[in-house]
């Protein structure tokens, strides 16, 4: 089998192999979604073929940047667009495509490799783990009523929580460059978002196909008629769902909560891409009235050099972990004595005993901090050699708030 780079003369080939290996992708794009190959970078796009030269396989990477707990911003590559043809799999086309690609990622000095999964069986054999989550919250209307904001002191604003801000509902095509520049603020103060590039948003990618329906944008602006968040949503059979909401704070998200939560002429409204420990379920005066569903793992991460990324994170309490780490897919073993002081990591190999013995793709988990250490010592997949190593890992790891990524690729 040759796997290789493919070039604009076999771009074609690689997008028919990948429907073909997918079955189910729409021909026609759709409002809003759905232009997910027009996004590839043809170099970065690998052909696996058979010795007689037939197309079997397929894998890519996008060039994007991850927020990492403390804001610091990092390039990582988003595999996406793996697929092996029906009549090839479990002949070890994808096992051969990863250690193919794993080595041209480290090759251009990346430490990072970030995937959505289609299914959760298929990469933690290749070095990824979940590691940020994301959750459906459907709140019948009329159960929709917000709370009164138990903390809000009087001069902070009215008492039932309305801002002075406002919300003008546009069409997509109306939007111009208002939503890129929202998202890019956003991006950057939330751990585990990825960069949505500039031309990712002129082909309206970024976003699963998820329905035809027109979709509609609602736009928050601030009392002084800056704009700070959006919802994207559509209304289908009397649901209204909110496929994207994107605001860089607290305040735009609740005034557009109250907004899609008051429409008229709607029988549910349905949140998806709702991260961990979301106020939102708080918000509602009748807590029981968010139904979480489709509680799932969302962006997968796999560390392809130890001390660089864990250097590269923000960090919020000091602490010494020695981490012993096998990494099987690429053979490789690794002590790193862990050293954080005042934000910021040291991390060395080490012959000391180690805290904690783990295989990479837990690394990956813990990573952006959205999983803890002991949730993986009590599953028996993290080994704690001592009794307080879980408790200083979780608090070592943990992010400033949990990691979320909305980007679909
Ligand atoms: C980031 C993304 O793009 S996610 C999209 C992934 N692609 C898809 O879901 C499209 C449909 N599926 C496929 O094209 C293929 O089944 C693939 C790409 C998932 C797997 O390709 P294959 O060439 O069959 O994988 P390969 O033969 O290298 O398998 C390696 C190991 O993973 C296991 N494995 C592969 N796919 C799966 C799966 N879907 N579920 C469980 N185990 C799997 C194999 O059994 C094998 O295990 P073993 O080493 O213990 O024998």
């Amino acid at each position: 089998m040759q796997i290789r780079s493919t070039t604009d003369d076999d771009l074609d080939v690689f997008i028919d192999t990948v429907y073909a290996a997918f079955g189910r992708f729409p021909e026609t794009p759709i409002e809003g979604g759905g232009l997910w190959w027009s996004a590839l970078e043809t170099d970065r796009c690998l052909l696996a073929r058979t010795a007689d030269g037939r197309p079997v396989g397929t894998a890519a990477a996008h060039s994007f940047e991850l927020t990492l707990p403390g804001e610091s911003l990092v390039p990582v590559s988003g595999v996406t667009a793996v697929g092996v043809l029906p009549s090839h799999r479990r002949q070890g086309v994808l096992s051969a495509m990863m250690r193919h690609q794993l080595a041209q990622l480290r090759a251009r000095g990346e430490f990072l490799s970030v995937l959505l999964a289609s299914e959760a069986p298929i990469y933690g054999r290749f070095g990824y783990g979940p590691a940020t989550y994301t959750a459906r919250v459907t709140v019948p209307r009329h159960r929709a009523a917000l709370a009164v904001p138990r903390g809000r002191g009087a001069a902070d604003g009215p008492a039932t929580g309305a801002t002075d801000g406002s919300v003008e509902v546009l069409r997509r095509a109306e939007c111009g460059e208002t939503l890129e520049e929202i998202y890019d603020r956003y991006r950057r103060a939330q751990p585990g978002a990825l960069s949505r590039p500039h031309r990712w948003w002129d082909l309206r990618a970024g976003q699963p196909p998820i329905s035809p329906a027109p979709r509609y944008v609602a736009v928050h602006r601030d009392a002084d008629g800056a704009p700070d968040g959006y919802a994207s949503y559509s209304i289908e059979s009397g649901t209204l769902t909110v496929d994207e909401t994107v605001t860089t704070d607290d305040t735009a998200f609740t005034a557009l909560a109250r907004f899609v939560l008051g429409h008229d002429l709607v029988s549910k409204v349905v949140f998806e891409h709702v991260q961990p420990e979301h106020p939102l379920r708080w918000q509602l005066a009748d807590f029981r009235a968010g139904e979480v569903s489709s509680d799932t793992d969302w962006l997968w991460v796999r560390l392809l050099d130890i001390p660089a990324a864990l250097t590269a994170r923000g960090w919020f309490t000091d602490g010494e972990l020695v981490l012993d780490v096998e990494d099987p897919f690429l053979g490789e073993h690794g002590r790193y004595l862990l050293t954080v002081r005042d934000g910021k990591a040291d991390c060395v190999p080490t012959d000391r005993e180690p805290d904690l013995s783990l295989d990479v793709r837990d690394l990956g988990s813990l990573y952006l901090g959205g999983t803890t250490a002991g949730t993986l010592v009590r599953a028996g997949h993290i080994r704690a050699h001592r009794p307080d190593a879980t408790t200083l890992a979780d608090a070592l790891f943990r992010a400033e708030r949990s990691p979320h990524c909305l980007h679909w690729f």
